[in-house]
């Protein structure tokens, strides 16, 4: 972590940030969304969707990931307490999201855009045809001139509902991930990440972090919240799962009115997350973090430095043990000896063939199997690595 360590000012960084990206993903949360009742806050989503077209007016794609469903919809219906029950929070956000893309296309429609809602369950990120699908459309909307406005659909997708780590924030780092050279702003109730507790006035916002880690993971104090499920902890892993990308991501004040403008302008304001040099691209941005993981590779020693430090890819004998019932491409975990995470890749063959194949050279695949092998189990362009 860092304050800003090196000489370039914190302000060169946020310049860049902005300057280098073709698309903004903007995500903002129920708490800042919501009034103190819980009721949508319409004056909210006007300032945001005036933000939203000024990204848009700089010829960015601009997507907004927008949660507010089940508050919205708690509203609507006068609850005051967040029911626990799987189907009530369905319905809640049912009724919710009408309501709230109802208030950004209004709120955009003031500046001549539309909203145009996309709702993604996670398995749409997980199979390749689809992610494409989402990418193109997502694309499409942005040459309209209009302002995607993505939530999770709450009604068929439980994962978001259920869980207590993992929300929207993540979903906003992958649809960050389908774009190249994206920004992700991830909007809440606090101005940043804080130096420590951010009830105290000895903490500090920070301005910039250089490298996510654990020491960074350990800032987030998270108390639970009645409608709000992500808290800074989610937040922080939805900023690294950016960073993979190459993404730097802005966590900032979702109720400044001007704060989109100026992120625009470069201002210091949030916590800027610079993403490591290396960012991931296209096929191995989504298995990095869409794909799902249908079963695992053990690697020998030998098998797991060639992939870690020789950019090989794998052949099949250097498998020592394969765990789960697979198709062939689908995404394997990729384990050394010690269960270590070397990566994770498209597997060429079935569970059931690399069973048969693992420790063999690959001039006697063809015997075993009866078929024409390929070059290896996991292509090296189908695969990332843990660095
Ligand atoms: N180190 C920290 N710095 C800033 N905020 C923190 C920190 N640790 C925990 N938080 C909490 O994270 C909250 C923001 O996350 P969350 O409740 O998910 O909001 P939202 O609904 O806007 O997504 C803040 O209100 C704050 O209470
Ligand atoms: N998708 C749901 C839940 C999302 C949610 O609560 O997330 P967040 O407020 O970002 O922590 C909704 O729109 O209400």
């Amino acid at each position: 972590m860092s304050e800003s360590s090196s000489s370039a000012q914190p302000s060169d960084f946020r310049s860049e940030a902005i300057e280098g990206a073709q698309s903004v993903v903007v995500k903002v949360g129920t708490r800042v969304l919501t009034d103190s009742n819980g009721k949508l806050d319409r004056q909210r989503i006007e300032t945001l969707s005036a933000g939203l077209c000024e990204i848009a007016e700089s010829g960015r794609q601009t997507i907004m990931v927008s949660s507010g469903a089940v508050g919205a919809g708690m509203g609507k219906l006068g609850l005051e307490e967040r029911p626990t029950g799987l189907s009530q929070l369905q319905a809640i956000a049912a009724v919710g999201q009408a309501d709230l893309i109802q208030a950004y296309e209004r709120a955009l429609a003031k500046r001549g855009r539309h909203a145009a809602q996309v709702l993604l369950t996670r398995s749409d990120l997980k199979r390749r045809d689809a992610y494409l699908h989402v990418r193109n459309a997502l694309g499409q909307i942005h040459q309209f001139g209009a302002v995607a406005i993505v939530n999770e659909n709450d009604s068929v997708a439980v994962s978001e509902l259920m869980t207590t780590f993992g929300d929207n924030d993540r979903l906003a780092a992958q649809v960050a991930g389908l774009l190249g050279d994206a920004l992700l702003v991830i909007l809440s109730d606090i101005d940043g990440l804080y130096d420590g507790p951010p009830e105290l006035d000895s903490s500090k916002r920070i301005e910039l972090v250089e490298s996510l880690d654990d020491s960074v993971f350990s800032l987030a104090q998270d108390h639970r919240n009645p409608l709000s499920k992500g808290g800074m902890a989610s937040k922080l892993a939805a900023a690294q799962l950016a960073n993979s990308y190459g993404h730097p991501v802005i966590i900032g004040p979702g109720r400044d009115d001007q704060v989109l403008g100026k992120v625009l302008r470069g201002e210091n304001i949030g916590t800027l997350f610079l993403p490591p040099h290396r960012g991931l691209r296209g096929r191995r941005r989504w298995i990095s973090g869409s794909a799902e993981i249908a079963g695992k590779l053990v690697l020998d020693a030998g098998a797991a430095r060639a992939l870690r430090h020789d950019g090989r890819s794998l052949l099949a004998i250097g498998i020592i043990d394969v765990k789960g019932d697979f198709d062939a491409g689908d995404v394997v975990l990729l384990v050394d000896a010690d269960g270590r995470e070397v990566g994770r890749g498209l597997c060429n063959y079935p569970a059931d063939e690399v069973r048969q194949i693992r420790g063999h050279a690959s001039d006697a695949i063809a015997e075993i199997l009866g078929h024409r092998p390929y070059e290896s189990v996991v292509h090296r362009d189908n695969m990332t690595v843990v660095t």
